[in-house]
């Protein structure tokens, strides 16, 4: 209990920007916190009017908002958020604390610093006291604030406090940070400027566009939304048509609602933002370890020479948007970085009509007849000491170069970075790069400089001058750098960046936008940033600037979010295959049983002993525990896991990478970036969280293409153990959101649906014991495969000697009638089918390609949507009776039962983007209920 008073003192006393702590027992309104502490008002209580009305928070969303009520209301609350927006608590506050990117060190006193470290007793590099203390908690802090913020429990911290005390009267100097709402004062605060769709009344009596909570509002809105737009195409026949009418005049009241709230929350978030930034810009404290930000003595090329040599000339049919010559130069002192923020436009993503063009199958983009070509060639020998290009390398070089917007979706290791680093040489002016982490960044640049490429970054955890100095850099004509490299976060919120490359367009110099890991852009992915969602101002801003966006993991759904978000028009995509037919792999599930370290033990003393390898393990005490089981068995094993400080991870991975341990027991936060080729086996001790996941974790082993194994232990109870983690927002996360995803309590009911789904599918992907596994991974991600190429690689191709082939041809046309008139009835066609097999059939349709997914980004509500289409030339190959469809079942397995519940919903997602019901489109979109019918 000392340690969680003092803990619970020490937060209390922080006096950081994000203020989202209150005593217990107390509800805090999370946006005003901030403002309200920044003012250091004084201790307050939310009046009586505030707190939690639980009748009103269950309130139908739809209800609430519009007055009014429609038939489908329940359903509002059972598909809603289910963390009504009004049950903010202190848990949640926490949450909000610890994933608090703008967590300033510059502003702790050392008093509370002292207080933090008795909080911080456990983790062994905060002993010190006092001053001292408060020294390593800045340091910390700023080296890595997620990493810090990850090490305080805040939540059980919270929690166990809650339960156990009464909350006591405040010890700390500064008073309990709970704001006051004087509702009468917000309500007259900018009531006149509201417009009118958001000055009805919300649950909590504010007027719902000053409500504190309105950004929650906004997203039970939407959900609402979709409810209201599903029930008019799916119940259409059922309604009257009074109904009808009344569910479009809701439909359209909403739309103009959020659209509104959407504009008014923009605007205000932008100002919130933009003072902050300028805030912690000019507060910014010295980072104890800097990236190695080039100075101009690290280069041995002058950068001007190095222009005129790399930089093409007038060539005919060239990149002559790169050639032209600078516009203006300003002079360095017309910069005046520590000016007031200026005014950014509010960034409004746009729908856009997207034309694809698929690259991959274009033979032009592999010519070597493109002005640039010798100069490719030569950089990539010279520069990068390549031989040759790699699949696809080319083609997309060729492809950018030519002005176009182009995505890749390339392989962990496929050599995604010389796709823009070699045009960035030979293209005049400055390549932004958005990387996700610091991290990646650092090592990117290390390698550049390693081969001359003169590149910098910038981030807000740098010292201000520091970043001033490169922002004055990219000014001068001859700016030395090449490529710049910046965080999502600081492109949303650094107003003197975007004023810079606003200056660097002007001048021409603006060579190209490069996202990388893009698929963080999309909510359906299972890497979600939101702050990736803001990048779509770049294109708005730089309309001419060709954008590379780079993954290596994207379904459909994905793409296609991704690509709207970012607002590229014409979009030629590049796509590899996610199978890896080199890699020697095989793919086993096996079940789970109480003895399971033991059967790990086994494993690789039978398979791959002394021999390199991960276990995934879901938790931090499951990585220790699995590794000091295996250590008693004799292996080298040891655990890498989040709540671990950098430089023990540091030392655990390079001991792993040297072979002086063979084992390493890791959480998701293990394998960025790594690139041991001769790993032998990967497996995973817990249930993966989604099938890109584990498709990821996985293609860490055998990248040098011998034979490796993916072992899958599997049990239910991991499910509902992964499924409360993840409701709890406990999960360990990979380090591309660790810390990120919890911030966004608009989107965290999204997130957390997403997140189910996502884990479903996998629930489904072990459940089946039949189809090939790399069918169902590379299905996941659109893609057609032929099991044949398994060449029994997976336990269920390896296991099913023998199979019957039954003939469901008559299913077949049945289901694709459905698809084609939704009329149709199903019932009864494939009774004598279990439901596994049901679902089988379909996913069999959609490899035969009779089905295809077609995944379209709404306008109207922002959601992704996949419909399953007939393809009606195939369509006619069937219903003439040339085609047949057969379907292998093992001879020794009866029509399969479901095992559980839950995975029959799963198993009924067959396709990679089935995130979101399907909404629009005159076809019947693929729902649980076809599957049912059978
Ligand atoms: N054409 C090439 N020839 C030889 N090696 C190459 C080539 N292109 C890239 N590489 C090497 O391949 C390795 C992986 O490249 P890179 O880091 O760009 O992969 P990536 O696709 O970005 O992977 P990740 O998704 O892990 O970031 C690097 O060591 C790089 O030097």
């Amino acid at each position: 209990m000392g340690n969680f008073l003092q803990a619970w003192h020490a937060l209390s006393n922080l006096q950081i920007s994000c203020r989202n702590y209150t005593k217990p027992g107390k509800t805090l309104l999370v946006k005003d916190v901030n403002a309200e502490c920044r003012r250091d008002v004084g201790t307050t209580t939310l009046p009586s009017s505030c707190n939690i009305d639980k009748s009103r928070a269950h309130m139908p969303t739809h209800q609430y908002i519009n007055g009014t009520n429609t038939r489908n209301s329940e359903a509002a609350i059972c598909s809603g958020n289910p963390f009504p927006s009004s049950n903010v608590n202190v848990a949640d506050a926490g949450k909000n604390l610890r994933g608090q990117s703008q967590f300033r060190a510059s502003t702790v006193n050392s008093s509370d610093a002292r207080a933090l470290d008795g909080s911080l007793g456990n983790n062994g590099v905060h002993t010190s006291q006092g001053k001292d203390s408060a020294k390593v908690f800045l340091n910390d802090l700023d080296d890595d604030d997620d990493d810090i913020l990850e090490n305080i429990d805040v939540d059980q911290i919270v929690e166990q406090y809650q339960s156990s005390c009464t909350p006591q009267p405040s010890i700390s100097k500064l008073p309990p940070i709970a704001p006051l709402i004087d509702k009468a004062n917000i309500a007259g605060q900018d009531a006149t400027s509201l417009p009118p769709e958001l000055c009805s009344n919300c649950s909590h009596g504010f007027k719902i566009g000053l409500c504190p909570e309105a950004a929650s509002h906004l997203q039970e809105m939407k959900d609402t939304l979709i409810i209201i737009s599903n029930e008019l195409l799916d119940d259409v026949n059922d309604l009257s048509p009074e109904q009808i009418n009344k569910l479009r005049q809701d439909r359209l009241q909403l739309n103009k609602q959020i659209q509104q709230l959407e504009r008014y929350l923009c605007n205000n978030s932008l100002d919130e933002e933009r003072r902050k930034s300028h805030f912690s810009a000019s507060t910014a404290t010295p980072r104890p370890f800097q990236c190695e930000t080039p100075q101009a003595a690290a280069f041995s090329t002058d950068p001007m020479r190095f222009d005129s040599q790399v930089h093409p000339h007038n060539e005919s049919g060239g990149y002559d948007r790169c050639n032209s010559s600078s516009v203006s130069f300003s002079s360095v002192d017309r910069l005046d970085f520590s000016s007031c923020p200026v005014e950014r436009e509010p960034y409004i993503s746009k729908f856009v009509e997207v034309n694809y063009i698929e690259g991959s199958k274009d033979k032009k983009w592999s010519s070597d007849n493109f002005p640039w070509t010798k100069k490719l060639e030569d950089g990539n020998k010279k520069v990068f000491g390549n031989h040759s290009f790699r699949l696809n390398q080319r083609e997309v070089i060729n492809a950018t170069m030519s002005g176009y917007d182009v995505f890749v979706l390339m392989p962990t290791g496929g050599g995604k970075s010389l796709t823009y680093q070699l045009p960035a040489l030979i293209c005049p002016g400055i390549t932004l790069v958005i990387s996700p982490l610091v991290s990646l960044i650092q090592d990117q640049i290390m390698h550049l400089l390693q081969a001359n490429v003169p590149a910098a970054y910038l981030s807000a955890n740098m010292e201000w001058t520091e970043q001033q100095e490169i922002l004055r850099e990219l000014n001068y004509e001859y700016c030395k750098y090449k490529l710049l490299y910046v965080t999502p976060e600081k492109v949303a919120k650094s107003d003197a960046l975007l004023r810079q490359l606003e200056n660097l367009n002007a001048r021409q110099l603006l060579s190209r936008i490069v996202i990388d890991e893009a698929h963080c852009v999309s909510q359906w992915g299972h890497d979600f940033r939101p702050d990736y969602q803001a990048l779509g101002i770049l294109k708005q801003k730089f309309p001419n600037t060709p954008v590379l966006a780079l993954t290596a993991t994207a379904t459909a759904s994905v793409k296609e979010d991704v690509v709207q978000a970012l607002g590229l028009v014409n979009c030629i995509v590049f796509r590899q295959s996610f199978n890896r037919p080199n890699l020697r792999q095989v793919y086993s599930v096996v079940p789970k049983t109480k003895k399971c370290v033991d059967d790990i033990d086994k494993f690789i003393k039978e398979n791959h002993y002394d021999e390199s390898g991960i276990i995934y393990c879901l938790s931090r005490m499951d990585c220790e525990k699995v590794a000091e089981r295996l250590q008693e068995c004799g292996h080298k094993a040891a655990f890498y896991h989040g709540n671990m400080d950098p430089a023990q991870r540091a030392f655990v991975q390079k001991q792993w990478s040297k072979d002086e341990i063979n084992v390493i027991c890791a959480t998701v936060a293990f394998g960025m970036g790594i690139n041991k080729p001769d790993v032998r086996f990967v497996i995973h001790h817990s249930l993966p969280k989604s099938i890109e996941g584990y498709h990821q974790e996985c293609g860490r082993a055998g990248r040098d293409g011998q034979h490796s194994s993916c072992v899958l232990y599997y049990s239910y109870s991991d499910y509902i153990r992964v499924k409360h983690m993840i409701s709890q927002g406990v999960i360990e996360q990979s380090p591309l959101t660790s810390g990120y995803n919890r911030i966004n309590t608009a989107n965290s009911g999204r997130v957390l649906e997403t997140n189910t789904e996502n884990l479903l599918r996998m629930v489904s992907y072990c459940e089946n014991d039949v189809d090939c596994r790399r069918l169902i991974q590379l299905i996941h991600f659109g893609e057609n495969f032929d099991c044949a190429t398994c060449k029994k690689t997976c336990d269920n191709c390896l296991k099913i000697k023998s199979f019957s082939e039954k003939d469901v041809t008559e299913i077949a046309k049945q289901l694709v009638k459905k698809h084609r008139h939704q009329t149709v009835r199903l019932h009864g066609a494939g009774k004598h089918l279990a439901k596994g097999e049901a679902s089988r059939v379909l996913r069999h349709l959609v490899t035969e390609d009779l089905l295809v997914e077609e995944v379209k980004k709404s306008d109207v509500y922002g959601s992704v949507s996949s419909i399953l289409k007939v393809n009606e030339l195939k369509a006619r190959e069937l219903f003439s009776g040339r085609k047949t469809i057969l379907i292998r079942f093992p001879s020794t397995l009866k029509a399969s039962k479901q095992k559980n519940p839950e995975a029959i919903s799963a198993k009924g997602s067959l396709t990679s983007g089935m995130q979101s019901p399907p909404i629009t489109g005159t076809e019947q979109p693929q729902s649980k209920g076809d599957l049912v019918c059978l």
